[in-house]
């Protein structure tokens, strides 16, 4: 045989062969590496030295190619290493770069052209560098090529978003945390709507589905898209993500507030408890990701509650519940089914049928309301707000976390943190939903005494006494990782309204195993 990889153990003889025709390249026993997970493929220059040392010293002039592929670290990671093969027949040698490159060529969901945005003062402020270092590299060695827009303030990206010729490229990045993503998401679902004549004011107009993918380079603070749909927060794993064209859905939030169009979410949701952190922490920027550990805890002791009413609608056409303890991993089964089963009752004009059902209405004094369209898991919670909600099944986990005492709200944030079923107490209620909506009861008086007006107007009241023993503060909303601050919302879920280059979190057959070869994995 021919082809012999440089790097063959000692006691074989460098057996080693690629088969094109099953698409799969043996580089050594045992060392499988599918075509999907080539990064690429690129002659080799051998010099003299090389040349002159150990066993290739035999050849006399040889050729050598070498083949960069992804292989399966600890945890999630993935890394590009690399293999070269030699030969003697210079003509063998480029049949098979020609074969490799060709094969390459054929991988129709990889990206070729990309649109890079980096936020350089998020997280640790180091988006600029973990590009260059860590991602730009890998995008030259797997011939993408990338335009880069390094913004300058906030919403540049967006705004950017609406002027571009978008469809020229075949995926958008967002080098930042969970406020970046968010805001390059409204940009590319806003600017789709406004090209297909879309009203995004209307809550209940469908909307137009974005085809083109968005990646995420983790430089945040939080990260928690990107580990939920990833696994890692680690930007050469994504950037590999991105590489060999990775395709995940994702359930989109609207939020409206009377027939006005607010924002978008696609993690955390939040009124209350994360709503008050994030507010807080906003004034805490130079402190970099320490912010929300600060905040967290001055929110925590703070032990505020608000007063209002939720009401939604129970999801009926998914597969799963919010305590099934089955989490949504690469290749879903519930999200598969629940897609199914939607597009089912479409086809029987079935769709509207969301209009007659029953609404649930909850009033009472809230320490926190939280929807969350995905577990939101991020390495401060591993298992996230919602362990067994899914990234892609068209629904979301309302969580109320009922007013109770410091003490059980303790209980239950330490929850998110060890094995035990957070959802399990009595000041804690979970559903699965299509659509909710909250008013503050400041809001609902305000309403009531417009209708009623020789009363006098008790928010104003209330601020007007700050000592006044009524509670009608008003919280402002965490949309992800953005203050969104209105009193009432509508909330609707989008089943899988966007794509991201990302595959959910994969299941290994044994997830302690260090060096998993890809075949190891169960999907
Ligand atoms: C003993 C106490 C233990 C406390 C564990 C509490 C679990 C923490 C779960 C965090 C949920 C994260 C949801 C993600 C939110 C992000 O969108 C947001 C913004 O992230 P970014 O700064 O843009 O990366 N971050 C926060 C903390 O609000
Ligand atoms: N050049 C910039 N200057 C100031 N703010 C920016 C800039 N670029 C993006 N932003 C805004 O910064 C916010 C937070 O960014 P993000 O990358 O999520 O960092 P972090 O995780 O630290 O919050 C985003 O909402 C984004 O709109
Ligand atoms: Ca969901």
């Amino acid at each position: 045989m021919e082809l012999r990889p440089s790097r063959a153990p000692a006691d074989s003889e460098g057996r080693a062969a690629a088969y094109s025709r099953r698409a799969r390249l043996i580089s050594e026993p045992e060392n499988v590496v599918p075509a999907c997970e080539i990064v690429a493929v690129e002659e080799t220059e051998i010099d003299k030295k090389q040349c002159d040392s150990g066993k290739w010293q035999k050849m006399s002039k040889p050729h050598a190619f070498t083949v960069h592929y992804i292989k399966r670290a600890r945890n999630h990671r993935w890394r590009c290493s690399e293999i070269t093969f030699w030969c003697i027949d210079e003509q063998l040698c480029n049949q098979w770069i020609q074969a490799l490159k060709e094969l390459l060529d054929s991988q129709k969901s990889r990206p070729k052209r990309l649109l890079v945005y980096i936020n350089p003062y998020g997280g640790k402020r180091q988006g600029k560098r973990i590009y260059e270092q860590k991602v730009a590299p890998l995008f030259n060695l797997a011939s993408i090529s990338a335009d880069v827009v390094i913004t300058e303030h906030a919403n540049h990206a967006k705004d950017n978003l609406f002027e571009v010729n978008i469809y020229k490229y075949d995926g958008i990045v967002c080098v930042g945390g969970d406020g970046m993503f968010s805001e390059v998401m409204h940009g590319l679902i806003g600017r789709i709507q406004k090209d297909s004549g879309i009203d995004q004011n209307n809550p209940k107009t469908p909307l137009a589905q974005c085809s083109i993918r968005i990646g995420i380079i983790p430089a945040g603070s939080t990260d928690c898209i990107c580990y939920a749909t990833v696994g890692i927060i680690d930007p050469e794993t994504s950037a590999l993500h991105i590489i060999v064209g990775d395709c995940q859905p994702l359930d989109v939030s609207s939020i409206h507030h009377n027939n006005t169009f607010l924002k978008y979410s696609v993690s955390l949701l939040g009124y209350g408890f994360y709503g008050d952190i994030l507010k807080d922490s906003e004034k805490k920027r130079w402190m970099g990701p320490m912010r929300y550990d600060f905040s967290g805890f001055k929110t925590f002791l703070s032990h505020q509650y608000y007063e209002g009413t939720v009401s939604f609608q129970p999801a009926k056409g998914t597969v799963g519940s919010p305590r099934d303890k089955e989490s949504c991993r690469t290749g879903c089964h519930i999200c598969r089914q629940t897609k199914q089963l939607e597009e089912q009752q479409k086809n029987y004009g079935l769709e509207h049928k969301e209009v007659e059902d029953e609404w649930k209405v909850i009033k009472g004094k809230f320490l926190a309301i939280n929807a969350v369209n995905m577990s939101c898991a991020c390495p401060r919670s591993p298992k996230g707000l919602s362990p067994a909600a899914h990234l892609a099944d068209g629904s979301a986990d309302l969580i109320l976390v009922r007013k109770c005492s410091r003490f059980n709200f303790l209980r239950y944030l330490v929850r998110h943190t060890n094995q035990d079923d957070q959802f399990d107490f009595p000041f804690v209620d979970v559903y699965r939903v299509k659509r909710f909506q909250f008013t503050s009861k400041h809001l609902e008086d305000n309403e009531s005494d417009i209708k009623d007006v020789g009363k006098k107007r008790f928010g104003q009241f209330c601020s007007d006494h700050p000592a006044c023993c009524c509670n009608l503060a008003n919280s402002t909303w965490n949309c992800d990782g953005e203050t969104l601050d209105s009193s009432a919302v509508e909330v609707r879920v989008h089943c899988q309204l966007v794509k991201l280059f990302a595959r959910g979190i994969e299941i290994y057959k044994d997830e302690a195993a260090y060096n998993l070869s890809s075949n190891e994995l169960l999907s």
